[in-house]
């Protein structure tokens, strides 16, 4: 059911009985009550310093008892911040629903509005502005909210999102409204944002909330996509099957007992499409993206935060997880062997200018980050590692579990070119695709070096040439592979003549 909405003040059945009382009695009942109320409230301040402690509790009881007789009202207060060390905790999601639920109706029915430019969108965003009562009904109920603010010393300020309704809509409002408000509140969110690419790299930041935040974002619009990447039809569906399983997958989790995550690992040479791939299940299932560099990690301590503060609805990302870590669950240098074979070098000097620092995280940090208690503090995430050599990684950081689905990706085949011909030349088909299959079969070529040649250099550059670079692109490679595949076998055998010369000496 639909909520609408009525931007007045409140009139309660006091105010609707006190408009048929003439107006001057009407000052005269004020000012009696007014008076009678701030001599009450002194005599009770001067009676509670001297009372002991028991007869003040008695007495609050009593007021409150009083207070419920006569204002038969519920409120429900949802702050901006809960918890104790704010500058720690990140915004309730509860308080941005609501904020979003409100403010998708604020601008039609509210007079007093307040107009915010955020971060990472270009227009203007209204919302309702502080002490605005704004009237909803639902199911037959009213019920109103506003916005307050705690005033304190500290640099923080706490606002919140209260609301008042009669006690004889307690199940309605518990129940069923504030689920209501909820989910329509954060669908609202998802259909406004802007998705974000969020880093840990350049040490902690402030928010625009006065919060302080372990990692900086940028808007994230990468436009890779499953139609687009070169992969196996088949295979292709499996993955986007598998994602599309685990969104929808809240009731199954719930029902299994399993916090509602999923670990992928990516593996595969350079240049076959881990990162693409990212990209495309981020916009897919309209995910976030956090990119943890590892390196840049402290220990498992700031490990642990960073994983607390970021948001469901998102996919953490360790890329080249053999370059983080080795077997004994010691740091490694970056600049390590795998990391050079796999053109992933890392000066000391960059890794400075990075803002990277030496690490203490272990092995064992990272699997209680993967699947320990805290990793099911947050629900609805993905966990992706990509490694270019999956056989140097720890069997323990990719049991299943922790690591639900692997996916190779690997040299281009010809159903993968395919696909890459038809986005680049938008070619389904061409005499030269004969060669080019024939090709195939016999080279290894990544997707990245096919895409590449596809791509038109010049604008004289026809679908003609460039399937021809390709193809001698191709055959360079070939040859390139036999000349090594020789050397490798002119090498073992000049070792086997070796050795067979030492054992005939040695049998001598
Ligand atoms: N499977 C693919 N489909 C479409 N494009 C691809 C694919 N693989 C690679 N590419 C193209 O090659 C470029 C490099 O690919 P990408 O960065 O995803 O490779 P990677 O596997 O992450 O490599 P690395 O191991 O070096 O990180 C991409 O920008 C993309 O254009
Ligand atoms: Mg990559």
């Amino acid at each position: 059911m639909h909520a609408k909405f009525l931007a007045k003040t409140t009139r309660t059945a006091q105010q609707e009985t006190m408009k048929l009382v003439p107006a001057a009695t009407r000052t005269q009942t004020w000012a009696t009550m007014g008076s009678t109320i701030a001599t009450f409230t002194f005599v009770w301040a001067i009676i509670s310093q001297y009372c002991p402690y028991e007869i003040r509790s008695l007495m609050d009881k009593f007021k409150q008892r009083l207070k419920d007789y006569f204002y038969p009202y519920i409120q429900i207060a949802i702050h901006e911040f809960p918890g104790h060390d704010q500058r720690l905790m990140k915004r309730h999601e509860a308080f941005s629903a609501v904020e979003a639920y409100l403010s998708s109706n604020t601008s039609t029915n509210a007079n007093r509005l307040k107009a915010e430019m955020e971060s990472d969108s270009s227009s203007l965003i209204l919302s309702m502005d502080e002490y605005q009562i704004l009237t909803d009904e639902f199911q037959g109920a009213k019920i109103w909210w506003v916005l307050g603010k705690i005033v304190s010393q500290r640099t923080i300020h706490d606002k919140y999102y209260k609301l008042t309704f009669h006690k004889r809509y307690r199940e309605i409002v518990t129940k069923s409204y504030l689920e209501h408000v909820m989910k329509e509140g954060k669908e609202i969110r998802m259909g406004n944002r802007k998705r974000k690419l969020y880093t840990n790299c350049s040490g902690s930041k402030w928010t625009s909330y006065n919060r302080e935040t372990m990692w900086s974002h940028i808007v994230f619009d990468h436009p890779a996509s499953f139609e687009t990447m070169a992969l196996e039809a088949e295979k292709k569906k499996e993955i986007i099957e598998d994602l599309l399983a685990f969104m929808n997958g809240k009731e199954f989790y719930k029902r299994i007992g399993k916090a509602w995550k999923r670990g992928y690992l990516l593996f595969g040479p350079p240049g076959t499409g881990k990162s693409t791939m990212i990209a495309a299940m981020a916009n897919l299932l309209s995910y976030d993206i956090y990119d943890l560099e590892l390196t840049a990690v402290k220990d498992n301590t700031e490990l642990r935060k960073l994983l607390i503060e970021t948001t469901s609805k998102s996919i953490i990302v360790i890329e080249d997880i053999d370059c983080s870590l080795d077997l004994t669950g010691q740091r490694k240098k970056k600049a390590g062997k795998s990391c050079v074979e796999g053109e992933k070098k890392h000066s000391e000097k960059e890794k400075k200018e990075e803002g990277n620092i030496d690490s203490k995280v272990t092995l064992s940090g990272l699997l209680n980050f993967i699947d320990g208690l805290w990793s099911a503090c947050g629900t609805e995430r993905i966990i992706v590692f990509t490694t270019n050599y999956v056989e140097k990684l720890d069997p323990a950081l990719i049991r299943s579990g922790r690591m639900d689905k692997y996916i190779e990706l690997s040299y281009c085949s010809f159903e993968a070119f395919k696909v890459l011909a038809k986005c680049y030349l938008n070619l389904e088909t061409h005499q030269m695709f004969d060669e080019i299959e024939k090709l195939m079969g016999v080279t290894q070529i990544t997707p990245a070096d096919v895409a590449e040649n596809l791509m038109p250099k010049t604008l004289q550059d026809d679908p003609q040439r460039c399937l021809s670079n390709l193809i001698k692109a191709m055959k360079k490679a070939k040859d390139k592979a036999e000349a090594s595949k020789m050397a490798e076998e002119e090498a073992l055998k000049k070792v086997n003549e070796a050795e067979e010369e030492k054992l005939a000496v040695d049998a001598q």
